[in-house]
């Protein structure tokens, strides 16, 4: 992967890298279209990272799919795929985390405690080894895309962080890998995340200001499915996620609901 990078440096080619865990969708593709436009030659990583799943969550279950995978990216113009295997990325003596101390006190990282410490080491490494100029992240991780923001800026990495837009479903599910959990029946009620926000901004756009009402809508439209277990529901800054009390400026509205067995999540910015 270094030597082709390098290759390309020499050569004075530009690099767009999109780092995923695969089992790829449309959400993904449109990331590496926004590499395409971006750089000269599109990096995508495929790997699973062991360090961002808690004891308890999906780590043996996340679905995968390498062939359809690969051909899925031969079709978007991707120039190569980096899909390395646990002990290359961790190799025994493996010692060093990258850790940020206050954007994960939020949102996911409050459910999922180590999540971004997982996240922020792997994909610095994935910025060392593949070193690119630019990297592209979904909109849909949102506090993702804030954490690896600030990380490229406190370490000084000067790699150009792109976020890209929520990819959704027709009936406004987003994207996920995840949704393959679902049955036909929490498929349906998995509507009710998009359905919320959109209630969410329409009230916020006809004048509501005050981020309990709104949060308490929401929980009374989600709760409505028997099936959907509300992990939190938030209206916070955007740039720092410290909660919004009063929307008196674009607030981020987050969601994250467990349907079955899948954790989906969800967001929208609500503008007054
Ligand atoms: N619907 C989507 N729209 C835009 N970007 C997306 C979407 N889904 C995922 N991404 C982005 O793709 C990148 C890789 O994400 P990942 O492989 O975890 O996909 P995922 O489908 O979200 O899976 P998961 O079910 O693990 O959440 C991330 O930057 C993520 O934000
Ligand atoms: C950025 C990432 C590939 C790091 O493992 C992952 O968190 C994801 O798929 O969003
Ligand atoms: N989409 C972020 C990867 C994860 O949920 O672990």
């Amino acid at each position: 992967m270094r030597a082709f990078s390098s290759g390309l440096h020499r050569s004075g080619k530009t690099i767009a890298l999109v780092p995923t865990m695969g089992f790829l969708h449309q959400g993904h593709l449109s990331l590496m279209e926004k590499g395409n436009a971006l750089a000269d030659h599109v990096v995508a990583s495929i790997f699973v990272n062991p360090t961002q799943f808690g004891p308890n969550e999906d780590l043996s279950a996340y679905p995968r799919d390498e062939a359809r995978d690969l051909e899925m990216t031969r079709r978007t113009g991707v120039d190569a795929v980096f899909m390395p295997d646990v002990q290359q990325i961790y190799p025994h003596g493996f010692q060093t985390t990258v850790s940020l101390k206050v954007l994960p006190n939020h949102l996911c990282g409050l459910s999922r405690p180590g999540h971004f410490d997982g996240v922020a080491t792997v994909v610095a490494k994935l910025l060392g080894i593949v070193m690119p100029q630019v990297a592209i992240f979904g909109e849909k991780d949102f506090q993702q895309l804030a954490i690896i923001r600030q990380m490229v800026r406190d370490l000084d990495m000067g790699i150009d962080i792109v976020g890209a837009p929520i990819v959704r479903e027709a009936d406004g599910v987003a994207m996920s890998s995840r949704n393959m959990y679902l049955s036909a029946d929490q498929r349906r009620s998995a509507r009710c995340l998009y359905r919320a926000l959109k209630a969410a901004r329409q009230a916020v756009a006809d004048g509501e200001t005050d981020a309990d009402t709104i949060i308490r809508s929401a929980t009374s439209r989600i709760s409505a499915h028997p099936e959907a277990h509300i992990d939190y529901i938030t209206v916070c800054d955007p740039r720092t996620l410290d909660d919004m009390p009063v929307i008196n400026g674009p607030a981020l509205m987050a969601l994250a609901v467990k349907i079955g067995a899948a954790r989906l999540i969800d967001n929208m910015i609500l503008t007054p």
